[in-house]
């Protein structure tokens, strides 16, 4: 008997399932009657609880976390038991991940309780505008329990779905390098404030070419940092970590951003203030970054009239008084706002400190510059800026990183000589590497090692030649002084 009662119930749950995925076919004028008498007799005899769960959340129509938890979730029992599948490639074309097509059905079971899930989507009304982003579609998981267990499922089992499809999603995760979009091509339908591609940036900790205690050192200060989070939580700071990257061009500061990245993990933002329309703008693109991210500003003093920009507001206000009155500079002035970026030192440190603190966690934000003396101490006190790193001129303990990457060699009869010319000269590792780097595959490591030190010579006595000159100019100075 208890066979063909639950063969009954099945029957009348798949009438149901059947009739709400063939709902849409029915004419919209006559779609909300028959679901309506269709629903209240099986109400009457249904045992079974639905939950749905939409793509986008009714707040602020963003995508829903748990929807994607789900379809992670979900990817494994589909591959087993759906018969159509959509397949997402992932890492590289490394490797596919197989959901299952809209409208697939499949089953889960939890703790011995038995549970559908089913996908499904309500197509795009003709008839009204649609604001959800990328798709009119309304996609969905509607998963479908006896009311027996509503207790352990919704306690539970959806806690698990969730926790678990988060968990396959970190495994799968692609890292992405955003870039902001100017601020004037926000507006319209598609549009984000951040375009993002993968992440795929070579340069690693073992490949940086730097002091290796130096290195060490860094590595040591960002792990504890990623598994900082209770401690954060303890001493009531938020989580985030500021670093100031400083030194000659082609030191290795892309690269080293690069490497903490990759060793970390997470995802790049880059930054280009100039861009932004005004200190607003920029804290709304920073509210929408997410967490395992590092936000980096590139050349931050090229990048914004940010050290001076206190200092010359005087001056400027002085003769500001007399442009008001003459139109034409101030047509001009409007001109030169509505193009230029507004983003202020003040501003920029406001957005810095408020995100610092107000939103959620593990966030690292970089500052470069070629030259750390023109920044505006407020901007990298500590605090702000945890951590100054300065990135020098190569050392011989680098250049055998270097060899190891560009020649695959270990110790070389030629490494004494280049020690000692290290010593002497300043050479950045761009141009160390550039020299290493084999022109042509006649090229052996013999002819490269030859190269640089060529450079290097060439470099020491380039510098001799200059403060030669340095120290005949002031002589003469001298001379004409005392004269
Ligand atoms: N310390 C380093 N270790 C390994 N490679 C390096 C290093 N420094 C520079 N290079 C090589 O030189 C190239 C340029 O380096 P990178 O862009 O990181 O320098 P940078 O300090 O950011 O320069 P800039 O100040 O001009 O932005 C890199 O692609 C890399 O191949
Ligand atoms: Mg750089």
């Amino acid at each position: 008997m208890w066979t063909e009662l639950s063969a009954t119930i099945s029957s009348l749950a798949l009438a149901f399932f059947m009739f709400e995925k063939y709902l849409n076919y029915f004419p919209y004028t006559i779609r909300g009657y028959v679901e309506r008498n269709f629903r209240k007799v099986v109400n009457f005899v249904n045992p079974y609880v639905e939950i749905s769960f939409p793509e986008f959340t009714s707040e602020r129509l963003k995508r829903s976390d748990a929807f994607f938890a789900i379809q992670n979730y979900l990817s494994t029992s589909s591959t087993e038991n759906a018969r159509r599948l959509k397949a997402d490639v992932v890492k590289d074309s490394q490797s596919v991940v197989l959901s299952m097509e809209d409208y697939e059905e499949v089953t889960d079971v939890f703790n011995g309780v038995k549970v559908w899930w089913a996908s499904g989507k309500i197509p795009p009304q003709s008839q009204s505008i649609s604001w959800f982003p990328g798709s009119e579609e309304k996609r969905y998981y509607k998963l479908t329990f006896h009311k027996r267990y509503r207790e352990i499922i919704t306690k539970s089992y959806v806690e698990h779905v969730l926790k678990k499809g988060k968990e396959i999603a970190v495994k799968n995760r692609q890292r992405m390098l955003y870039t902001n979009n100017p601020s004037k091509d926000w507006h319209g339908w598609k549009s984000t404030k951040w375009g993002n591609i993968v992440f795929e940036h070579p340069s690693t900790f073992d490949t940086l070419a730097m002091d290796t205690a130096k290195k060490e050192e860094i590595k040591k200060d960002l792990i504890k940092f990623s598994k900082g989070k209770d401690y954060y939580a303890k001493i009531g700071k938020a989580w985030k970590r500021g670093y100031l990257l400083y030194g000659p061009p082609g030191t290795g500061k892309s690269s080293m951003i690069a490497a903490m990245a990759n060793l970390l993990d997470y995802d790049v933002y880059d930054l280009e203030l100039t861009t932004i329309k005004d200190n607003s703008e920029l804290r709304k693109l920073l509210i929408e970054t997410k967490g395992k991210s590092i936000i980096v500003i590139e050349d931050i003093d090229c990048s914004l009239d940010l050290t001076g920009q206190r200092k010359k507001r005087k001056e400027k206000d002085d003769d500001e008084a007399d442009k008001e009155k003459d139109p034409i500079s101030k047509k001009k002035k409007e001109a030169e706002e509505e193009s230029g970026s507004k983003v202020t030192l003040s501003g920029l440190l406001n957005v810095i400190d408020g995100i610092w603190s107000a939103c959620g966690g593990e966030r690292i934000i970089i500052f470069t510059t070629n030259y750390v003396d023109k920044l505006d101490p407020a901007l990298i006190r500590r605090g702000r800026m945890d951590k100054h790193i300065v990135m020098s001129y190569c050392c011989f303990e680098a250049f055998k990183v270097l060899a190891r990457n560009y020649l695959d060699i270990e110790p070389h009869e030629l490494f004494e000589k280049i020690e000692e010319l290290f010593v002497e000269t300043k050479m950045s590792p761009a141009d160390v590497a550039d020299n290493l780097m084999p022109k042509s595959d006649e090229q052996d490591e013999e002819t490269c090692l030859k190269r640089l030190v060529e450079a290097l010579e060439a470099s020491k006595e380039e510098a001799r030649k200059k403060s030669e000159e340095e120290a005949t100019l002031k002589t003469k100075d001298e001379v004409v002084t005392e004269g």
